[in-house]
């Protein structure tokens, strides 16, 4: 797999090998050479590796892609991220890019992200909540994954597994966050259709690649004549937005007649009422920042875990008597108990899925824009206003980090000598970014990644169709490109 991987990115050659680490394009020539890049953007790996992890680049002034900063080197990163963190905001180009996101947390800088991030801290990180999430999990994955997996087995259908996984994370994310279940993945088989708002949001994630890499006087034209991507972006956002107020108004309808709601928008509310005339806006606008922050992510990190352990059966194998030794009830072939003590115990399938989110970042870059002029640990001089991207996919595949098998996936890298779970600091492993910026959802989502992760394997073996082409697709959020095609058998009759 590394070979293939490494292979890949080198035959692509979408950079020659003889550019300067200080690159000067001028005038539409950029736009010419930028449009191929769309394809090479989680191939930054590459560039970075030959440009000892730091690169600066120089486009026109008229361009949104002047003057950044791309890097992969742990240091700098973690300068950016902690060390030097109030000198990095998200800048006024990714509001822009990202208005999407309107009042929600991704969007905030400041006092106003510090006192949002305080909020979600306490909702997120509750235990009533966790537990509420648990059983969201359970109850979606015995009604309806499991049972929808079982009649697949029975036939000789092929399964877009990234495609079930993304509706499932959708359901449970929409739960948890409204109390209201779209079922967006059906009972049945033979019930699979597009869903509109689903869709909407893989639109919503083009608009917004699109306006990283053309010239933000073209986007806002196209988005003045309301033409091309920024067109279909906002008839995407209208049937987001309209989904939501459904959710919400559902809530309201419900909100007196099940006390038992631990679901996040009864605390939103609250908060809600303190912004006035904003009321409906903050409450929209956080629903999307939280539907995005826990559905691609989630889905994303499953469907590459599901399709590395497909490929790498002794880690399969591994897995699978993990979970003999410590989820069975006794006497029972049946996994019931996934309690949060009975998950941590599992450190194999920990470290494989640590290593599927650092080879595949489910977000693969982050941006930083520049308050004041500063020096990075590499020595390279960072003005104000200038971008820094630091590539998440890079760092996950850096031998300075990780060794010379860093293309290799070994969940055994994660484990100590003495068994545990080796701890790799933030700015290394950076999937859930590092700093006071960091992923609040971290801890929730190996909960249930691990949960899916059991119970799929222990009921089912997955085989990648034969010939289907797996690579990532250039997006917000990692994801493949054709989709992951497989069938699935019963492992135990
Ligand atoms: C595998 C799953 C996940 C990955 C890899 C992931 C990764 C990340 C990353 C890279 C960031 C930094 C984004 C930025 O600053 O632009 C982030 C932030 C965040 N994540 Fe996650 N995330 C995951 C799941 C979740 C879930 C399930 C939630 C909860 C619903 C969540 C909530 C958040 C929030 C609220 C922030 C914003 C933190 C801040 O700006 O202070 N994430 N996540």
């Amino acid at each position: 797999m590394g070979d293939t991987w490494g292979g890949l990115l080198v035959k692509q050659k979408l950079w020659r090998n003889d550019v300067p680490s200080k690159v000067h394009v001028f005038g539409w020539r950029l736009l010419l050479e930028r449009l191929p890049m769309r394809s090479a953007l989680h191939h930054r790996a590459w560039i970075l590796k030959h440009h000892g992890g730091t690169f600066q680049f120089k486009g026109p002034w008229f361009t949104n892609i002047a003057n950044f900063i791309l890097t992969s080197d742990p240091m700098n990163v973690h300068h950016i991220t902690s060390k030097n963190f109030t000198n990095y905001g998200k800048g006024s180009d990714f509001h822009e890019i990202f208005e999407l996101l309107g009042l929600g947390i991704f969007n905030l800088d400041s006092d106003e992200w510090k006192h949002e991030r305080t909020l979600l801290h306490s909702l997120l990180k509750n235990k009533n909540f966790e537990i509420f999430l648990q059983q969201i999990i359970q109850n979606k994955l015995e009604n309806c994954l499991l049972p929808f997996l079982d009649q697949a087995s029975k036939g000789v259908q092929v399964l877009d597994l990234q495609d079930i996984l993304e509706r499932f994370t959708f359901d449970t994310a929409c739960t948890s966050l409204f109390g209201f279940d779209p079922n967006c993945l059906p009972y049945n088989f033979n019930e699979l259709s597009e869903i509109a708002y689903v869709k909407a949001i893989s639109v919503l994630e083009d608009m917004i690649l699109f306006r990283h890499y053309i010239p933000k006087c073209i986007w806002k034209l196209q988005k003045w004549l309301n033409i091309g991507q920024e067109k279909k972006g906002k008839v995407a956002q209208e049937t987001l937005h309209q989904f939501l107020y459904k959710c919400i108004n559902y809530y309201k309808g419900n909100e007196d007649v099940d006390e038992s709601h631990s679901c996040l928008l009864k605390e939103l509310m609250k908060e809600g009422l303190e912004k006035g005339e904003k009321f409906d806006r903050y409450i929209r606008d956080t629903a999307v920042n939280l539907l995005i922050a826990g559905n691609g992510t989630i889905s994303s990190g499953l469907s590459w875990f599901f399709w590395l352990v497909s490929i790498h059966p002794i880690v399969e194998a591994k897995i699978i008597q993990e979970i003999r030794d410590n989820c069975l009830t006794q006497g029972e072939n049946l996994i019931t108990n996934f309690s949060v003590e009975v998950l941590d115990k599992l450190v194999y399938l920990h470290g494989a899925i640590s290593e599927a989110l650092r080879l595949f970042p489910p977000l693969a870059f982050q941006h930083k824009c520049a308050i004041k002029s500063d020096k990075l640990p590499s020595g390279d001089h960072v003005k104000p206003n200038t971008k820094l991207i630091y590539s998440l996919y890079a760092m996950g595949r850096t031998e300075q980090i990780w060794g010379e098998d860093c293309l290799e996936f070994k969940p055994e890298r994660w484990i100590s000598d003495r068994g545990q779970i080796k701890h790799v600091p933030s700015y290394k492993f950076i999937a859930f970014n590092a700093g006071p910026r960091s992923c609040l959802g971290k801890d929730i989502s190996f909960v249930e990644i691990k949960m899916v992760a059991i119970s799929i394997l222990w009921k089912f073996r997955i085989h990648v169709v034969e010939g289907h082409s797996i690579a990532p697709k250039v997006s917000i959020a990692l994801r493949m490109k054709d989709g992951l095609k497989i069938k699935v058998n019963k492992r135990y009759d």
